[in-house]
């Protein structure tokens, strides 16, 4: 993947940095995390697709949470904010009456701008996305082009990029398509989620490897629960049309925003309980149970949660994150304090994340004193002892997160732009305040 840009937090000022606390004494705190991103916004999609209205429950409430509903009303699935939950959908495909043309803001959500151009070709509207200038950088070429394949009306500016155009024409034929989803997982889960709705269902034969396996495994697992029946046989994905409906759906807690959670007490001592943890889940995050082992941690999974207790140094680790790609910046943190020299491999496509994650790590984390160097695919991190300063987070929630985790150890890092966090856990600074200060949430 070639290199990607670092986007700037917009001009927001030095002095809104947040000061990330260190651990004084060791932890012993419960923590909640909100709902799962990415199961929220695969049960928005497939509720909007949905024969009924589907309730979902505990599900996220973030920016990309929001941008999705916003997305969903723009192409006609209504949703209402209840005291059980959010019930979405379903989509209206008759939009006579609507204005001819409307737009999707896309923020910087992956999973708004890859899986909801094709609901736009399945209605019958001329549907513009657009967001913020770090959306303008990440691809969708793969898909837009597939989606072409398939019958739909798209116009782009040959970028590959946002902004696009997605003209509906009241349905899609759907069929065989190649597609190579090698630079983001989403591009496969985009054309899988909305199979069901296609007039001929869809076949998807997969041209390069697909990173964030996990993920895709969530697509597919919650299309069996929404009714549809995806089938795989390796690197072919079917999804005959169907007919979808659940009625109510129950969205896990996000255990990739759990991750800094998991990680403080192999850097403080102490322990941290992460309630509601599944005892089996698609999520990527899933993994850190089994790594926190590895790293030395007594590690217990019951029906009060995930219950993390560190003691002792942690040692360099060579880690391949192809499948788990969202977790490296806080592992990348985490593996500063490492013992030994730690190898992250298998992640080129972060270049095209909320920004060039590969490159961003690797400069914040060398400007407080880490030796963390680029790699082809990853980073490589040498122990090298750490110092305070200015963390810039590229509007990247992700950063925040593992500027936090540096402080836990580290006196004056102070975490710029906090308040970008919101993409996917808007309560976050006080979550970890209240971990370090012993008060459970
Ligand atoms: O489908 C999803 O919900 C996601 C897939 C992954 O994207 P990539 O495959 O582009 O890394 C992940 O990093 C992202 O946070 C969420
Ligand atoms: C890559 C991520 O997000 P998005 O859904 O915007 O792709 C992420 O959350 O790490």
């Amino acid at each position: 993947m070639p290199r990607g840009a670092l986007c700037d937090s917009g001009g927001v000022p030095e002095e809104n940095a947040w000061t990330a606390p260190v651990a004084l004494d060791k932890i012993d705190a419960t923590v909640r995390v909100p709902g799962s991103k990415s199961i929220t916004n695969r049960a928005y999609v497939l509720a909007a697709l949905s024969a009924e209205p589907t309730l979902v429950r505990d599900p996220l409430d973030s920016r990309d949470a929001r941008l999705m509903l916003g997305a969903l009303a723009a192409l006609g699935a209504e949703s209402e904010h209840t005291a059980r939950g959010v019930r979405v959908g379903p989509f209206r495909l008759d939009q006579a009456g609507e204005p001819a043309e409307t737009s999707i803001a896309l923020g910087n959500a992956g999973t708004v701008a890859r899986f909801t151009p094709p609901l736009a070709a399945l209605g019958s509207r001329t549907v513009h996305f657009d967001g913020d200038e770090a959306i303008r950088r990440r691809p969708v070429a793969p898909l837009l082009s597939a989606l072409s394949a398939l019958g739909a009306d798209i116009d782009d500016d040959g970028r590959g990029a946002p902004p696009f155009t997605v003209r509906g024409h009241g349905g899609l034929r759907g069929g065989p398509v190649e597609l190579d989803s090698s630079a983001s997982s989403q591009f496969l889960s985009s054309l899988l989620l909305a199979g069901p709705a296609f007039a001929e269902g869809i076949t998807v034969r997969l041209t390069g490897t697909v990173p964030s396996e996990p993920h895709i495994a969530m697509t597919i697992d919650m299309l069996r629960r929404f009714g549809a029946d995806p089938e795989r046989d390796g690197t072919t994905f079917h999804v005959p049309a169907r007919t979808l409906s659940l009625g109510e759906y129950v969205v896990e807690p996000d255990l990739s925003t759990a991750a800094p959670f998991v990680v403080a007490p192999l850097l403080t001592g102490g322990t941290v309980r992460i309630s509601g943890w599944p005892s089996t889940s698609t999520q990527p995050g899933a993994w850190l149970r089994e790594l926190a082992t590895d790293l030395g941690a007594e590690v217990t999974l019951d029906s009060g949660g995930l219950t993390v207790t560190g003691s002792g140094p942690i040692q360099g680790q060579l880690l391949d994150l192809h499948e788990v790609g969202e977790l490296t910046p806080v592992l990348a943190a985490l593996l500063c304090f490492a013992e030994g020299p730690s190898v992250l491999s298998g992640v080129a496509h972060l270049r095209g994340h909320e920004t060039d994650r590969l490159a961003a790590l690797a400069r914040e984390l060398t400007a407080l004193g880490g030796n963390v160097t680029e790699t082809e695919d990853g980073l490589r991190i040498e122990p090298s002892p750490l110092h305070g300063g200015l963390f810039h987070t590229y509007d990247d929630h992700r950063l925040v997160m593992a500027g936090a985790v540096l402080g836990l150890r580290v006196a004056g890092v102070r975490v710029e732009n906090p308040a970008t966090v919101g993409k996917t856990f808007p309560g976050f600074v006080e979550a970890w305040q209240s971990m370090l200060s012993g008060r459970d949430r």
